[in-house]
């Protein structure tokens, strides 16, 4: 087809649509050759073409639909008699989500156009059609001596349309009927074909995940059955399989049983890259979490990150991190957040995502987590824990209890540091200039011992390195020993694990972290006791993990290094990295998912109430920032931040989660993961 043709398929694309849709039933023509000249030579082809007829019982005239399936997708180019008239339409490669074909589905597909081509007689078989099938809707034992009578292969397309203002998925299904033989097994030939030339398509359309399945790898899904209203099984079963299956994805399908399952699932499980082509969480932003300091906690981490996608289905009461996927690659979310977020974890693309490195320090330890949504202190972090008393009745408890903390509005004394983001001149940027003017007349940055530690990275430089090769890497991982190795880090692990409990137990459902510990050498192993060897594994886990790139937590952060410091009370400090903190809560509209950028809204004391309720409000619509300089509210993009609360009560939160009250410290590793996406890099 033409380039003028496709354009008219894309202008009558929705004019098309509907007159297709109530067509049922077949019947062939005499161009069965064409078929099957096509076929033949077509193997290696990138296009098929295939005419096609559909019986328009009202009007009792078959219509003619050519089909053609090409690198851009499958057009339908109708032709009637009747004023020479020609409808088009395009479902694009990117639209099909799969296809299957075999003989005829027993339950009625919705939406259907059956076509067909035949050699036989056009009459003949149309009068043996309606013999053969007087009810379409009778599927008993009529319906199975038909389908034995039927030598047709069908080929079943399906298609999520994607459709603008407002922006939803149309679900189509085209079925095209194969019958230019009598033997089934020729016509099976021929719809096999176009069923790979479509995976084919795919492939080449940039779709990762086609490859990754092409090579036997499977998906694999972590469903929390307790996460959000506690139904994610029943969902998954009716909402999400059923895609899965037309999508052709093959997946290992793994139900988390407790706290750490997902995390201990992914970080130990040792043929993970060989087996998966990604990873699907089924579940909140809590399981999104700890699959992510699952994959940080691998030797292996930097490969893992590399080829493992991750996907996530929404079935919390958050949804964060789902709908910022959503709209960064311009999905819909509502009114059916699982059959979308499906949709783009089928689409077999990926983009980098930015993730947070967070320290924390609790008593005498010294902790790394890794974290991919937010950091809150103070008003929303407030909220959000304290009003978990009222999970009972649904979102309605955050608007309830935000009125309750305006009532009784808290500040919170402590220090704050940041690093502003720069602009390509060198100059912090945008809110960051106002920031940094502020911070200019406030106190000095304390001056302190120098940075030992090379130069922050510019978020300009959007990959994430700390190592100069990531071969040297694994080179080195199946260099040395790996089962002693392996024995020594779970004996260390199930350490760790003690100190988690008792750490985060009653407050805190987080347990990724990780222990800094001295450095010991790993030279002469063997020789050592098991504790020494724990430590050894432990330092050299440590040296392979990514490195931060600013001072500790327990030094000081230098002016010199462009770190700006304010002190005082604050309502809040909340720091975000996606848009979207909950589905309905449009946090920070500027980011980008790789954007290297973490957005530090900073909320002084002052504030006044009716502000504060203003800010509250606009959050669901994004529009709660203040357009001009503001010295109560305030945003500023930095690459890296601190706090130091001064008292010892207060709540802070990772992702949502509450952590323990007390110094914390984050900086940006842009485009660390990649997230599964429609739209790809
Ligand atoms: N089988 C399980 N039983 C109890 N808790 C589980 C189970 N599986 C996982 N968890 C824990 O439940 C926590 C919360 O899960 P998740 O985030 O999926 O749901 P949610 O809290 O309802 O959603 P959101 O984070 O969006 O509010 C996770 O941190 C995880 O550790």
């Amino acid at each position: 087809m033409t380039a003028n043709l496709k354009q008219r398929a894309e202008r009558q694309e929705s004019e098309v649509d509907s007159p297709l849709k109530p067509m049922l039933h077949t019947e062939a023509d005499a161009a069965a050759e064409e078929l099957n000249g096509a076929a033949g030579a077509a193997e290696e082809s990138e296009e098929l073409i295939g005419i096609f007829y559909v019986e328009n019982r009202r009007r009792k005239q078959n219509i003619k639909i050519v089909v053609k399936l090409c690198p851009d997708g499958v057009y339908l180019r109708r032709e009637t008699t009747q004023n020479d008239h020609i409808n088009e339409q395009l479902i694009r490669i990117d639209d099909i989500i799969g296809s299957s074909c075999g003989q005829r589905l027993k339950k009625r597909t919705r939406g259907g156009l059956n076509s067909c081509k035949s050699t036989k007689n056009q009459e003949q078989q149309q009068q043996q059609e309606q013999h053969q099938h007087p009810d379409e809707d009778d599927y008993g034992e009529e319906d199975q001596q038909r389908k034995a009578a039927d030598t047709s292969a069908y080929l079943y397309i399906y298609a999520y349309l994607k459709k603008e203002k407002p922006l939803r998925r149309v679900q189509t299904l085209r079925i095209l009927r194969f019958r230019t033989s009598d033997d089934y097994a020729e016509n099976l030939a021929t719809a096999r074909l176009w069923h790979r030339t479509i995976r084919k398509h795919k492939r080449r359309s940039g779709a990762a995940g086609e490859t990754a399945r092409a090579a036997g790898k499977k998906l694999l899904i972590l469903l929390n059955p307790k996460s959000g209203s506690g139904k994610g099984r029943e969902l998954f079963q009716k909402q999400v399989a059923p895609l899965l299956r037309e999508a052709e994805t093959q997946y290992d399908l793994q139900i988390t049983t407790h706290p750490n399952y997902a995390q201990e699932f992914v970080r130990s499980r040792k043929d993970l890259m060989e087996r998966y082509s990604g990873i699907v969480v089924a579940s909140g932003d809590g399981l999104f979490y700890e699959v992510l300091n699952g994959l940080m906690g691998r030797m292996d981490w930097r490969r893992a990150c590399r080829e493992l996608p991750m996907g996530i289905i929404p079935c919390g009461s958050g949804n964060g991190l789902a709908k910022s996927i959503a709209h960064h690659c311009n999905e819909p979310y509502e009114p059916k957040p699982l059959l979308h977020a499906t949709l783009i974890c089928v689409a077999g693309r990926a983009t980098p995502m930015d993730v947070v490195r967070v320290e924390l320090n609790h008593r005498d330890k010294h902790y790394v987590m890794y974290s991919f949504l937010s950091i809150g202190w103070g008003l929303i972090a407030d909220i959000d824990i304290e009003s978990e008393k009222l999970r009972s009745i649904g979102s309605q408890r955050f608007f309830l209890w935000a009125i309750r903390r305006l009532i009784t509005l808290r500040c919170y004394r402590g220090k704050i540091y940041y690093l502003p983001a720069k602009s390509s001149t060198g100059q912090p940027a945008g809110a960051a200039a106002a920031a940094a003017k502020a911070a200019e007349s406030g106190p000095e940055t304390p001056a302190g011992q120098a940075n030992n530690q090379s130069e922050p990275q510019s978020p300009e430089f959007s990959e994430f390195r700390d190592l100069p090769d990531d071969e040297d890497v694994e080179l080195r991982d199946s260099q040395s020993d790996p089962d002693q190795f392996a024995d020594a880090l779970s004996l260390d692990r199930s350490i760790y694990r003690q100190n988690a409990d008792s750490w985060h137990s009653a407050v805190s459902r987080r347990t990724a972290y990780y222990s800094i510990g001295g450095h010991s050498s790993r030279s002469n192993r063997s020789r050592l006791n098991v504790t020494q060897r724990i430590e050894a594994a432990n330092a050299e886990f440590n040296q392979l993990m990514p490195k931060g790139t600013i001072p500790g937590l327990q030094l000081p952060l230098p002016a010199a290094d462009g770190w700006l410091h304010e002190e005082g009370e604050f309502v809040m400090v909340h720091a975000a990295y996606t848009t979207h903190l909950a589905s309905d809560c449009f946090f920070a509209p500027e980011s980008r998912l790789n954007d290297g950028l973490i957005y530090l809204v900073i909320i002084r004391a002052g504030v006044g109430r009716s502000q504060l309720l203003n800010f509250l409000l606009g959050l669901h619509s994004g529009t709660h920032l203040p357009l001009e300089e503001d010295p109560h509210i305030q945003v500023v993009p930095v690459r890296a931040f601190r706090i130091e609360p001064s008292g010892s009560h207060g709540i802070i939160t990772i992702d949502g989660e509450r952590v323990d009250y007390g110094p914390i410290q984050a900086e940006v590793f842009p485009g660390l993961i990649n997230v599964m996406t429609t739209t790809g890099q």
